[in-house]
């Protein structure tokens, strides 16, 4: 395992716009996609032309949002309550709408095609949590899953649309790909999550020999793991006593190679956080400058999905803070050195 080499790769120029500034509502024309066959997945959605990190793909509005109806552990999905909201709202809909909804693709046993409405099947398969609700983007409902997805998505309340952005270079021609479920599992586990969509997943994390996939699992158990593990000790509270001091720096260390392992997984999704962490994790024992650098790198992730999120805003609240530490250290030690 090697740790990142923090300065080198940094390209923070201690410019932090103001996130306010930000407008990411205008960014990326329209025409990134097209929806094409894709083999063995029905139809996919492929790029139109190269497209650069943080590249917005598509923005959609719902077609339907519901409230789902409580959740009670162990009964499964409510399907039938889901199914009959579902349907209210279909009814109010145009009927062009009408048609794109019900051209979706979904996943269903013989036994559920016989007793279940198949709107409620078609919103099982393709519909995405929508903050508090579900929703059905019919658009996005197009891309398909890969574990190791080149696009990211998160819901603006405030847009009231859901953003897809691209987390790694994609070229053109390209399948967009996105994740339909957690991705801090060993492969086994996300099949079984995968199950209820109907199909095997072959891609290039689980398309990997047996080795390779051994270690990947390996390295998704051990982020999860740090993840939780690194929970409580995100304070900024300075250790108090040497055997806490030590600790802070072993976890400071730990934190390089959270980072580390989260980018050899290739989990985009995952490396504000992991970023974020070595931030904190720095400052904790004084070393402002890799704390500085982190936060910007956690910031600039955060910033391309949404500028007002309070994990934004908190990233540029620490990237500040961070560098006014780092500089006031090397006036310090530049006054020790007789000003030189
Ligand atoms: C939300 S839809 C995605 C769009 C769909 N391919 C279509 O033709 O409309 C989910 C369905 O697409 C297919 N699918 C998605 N990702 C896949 C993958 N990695 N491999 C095979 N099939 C996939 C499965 O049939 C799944 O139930």
């Amino acid at each position: 395992m090697h740790t990142p080499s923090v300065t080198s790769s940094c390209k923070c120029a201690f410019t932090l716009p103001s996130p306010q500034l930000v407008d990411h509502t205008c960014r990326g024309p329209p025409e990134v996609y097209t929806v094409e066959p894709s083999q063995g997945k029905g139809l996919g959605v492929f790029a139109l032309h190269d497209v650069e990190i943080g590249d917005i793909v598509m923005r959609e509005t719902p077609v339907v949002k519901i409230s789902p109806p409580d959740f009670v552990k162990g009964t499964g999905y409510p399907m039938a309550a889901i199914s009959k909201l579902v349907r209210q709202e279909f009814e109010t809909l145009s009927l062009d709408k009408q048609a794109e909804i019900l051209s979706l693709t979904y996943h269903a046993t013989p036994a559920e095609i016989e007793t279940m409405d198949q709107l409620g099947l078609i919103f099982r398969t393709n519909a995405y949590n929508t903050g508090k609700e579900i929703g059905l983007f019919p658009k996005i409902a197009r891309i398909n899953h890969s574990c190791r997805p080149n696009t990211s998505y998160y819901w603006s309340e405030r847009l009231n649309k859901r953003i897809v952005y691209a987390t790694r270079k994609i070229k053109q021609g390209e399948e967009f790909s996105v994740s339909y479920i957690p991705l801090l599992l060993t492969q086994k586990e996300r099949q079984a999550r995968l199950d209820r969509y109907g199909f095997k997943c072959h891609c290039e994390a689980c398309a990997q020999e047996r080795a390779a996939t051994e270690v990947s699992d390996e390295r998704r158990v051990t982020i999860n793991q740090a993840f939780i593990d690194f929970e409580p000790q995100l304070i900024l509270t300075p250790p108090k006593s040497k055997t806490a001091t030590r600790q802070a720096r072993k976890n400071a260390n730990a934190s390089l190679q959270l980072a580390s392992l989260v980018q050899e997984e290739g989990l985009a999704d995952y490396y504000a956080k992991a970023y974020r962490i070595a931030a904190i994790s720095h400052a904790r024992v004084g070393d402002w400058e890799p704390a500085a650098i982190w936060a910007n790198k956690g910031y600039e992730l955060k910033v391309m999905e949404d500028p007002q999120s309070p994990h934004t805003l908190e990233l540029h609240h620490l990237t500040s803070n961070f560098l006014s530490n780092w500089e006031s250290q090397l006036r310090n030690r530049s006054a020790m050195h007789g000003g030189q």
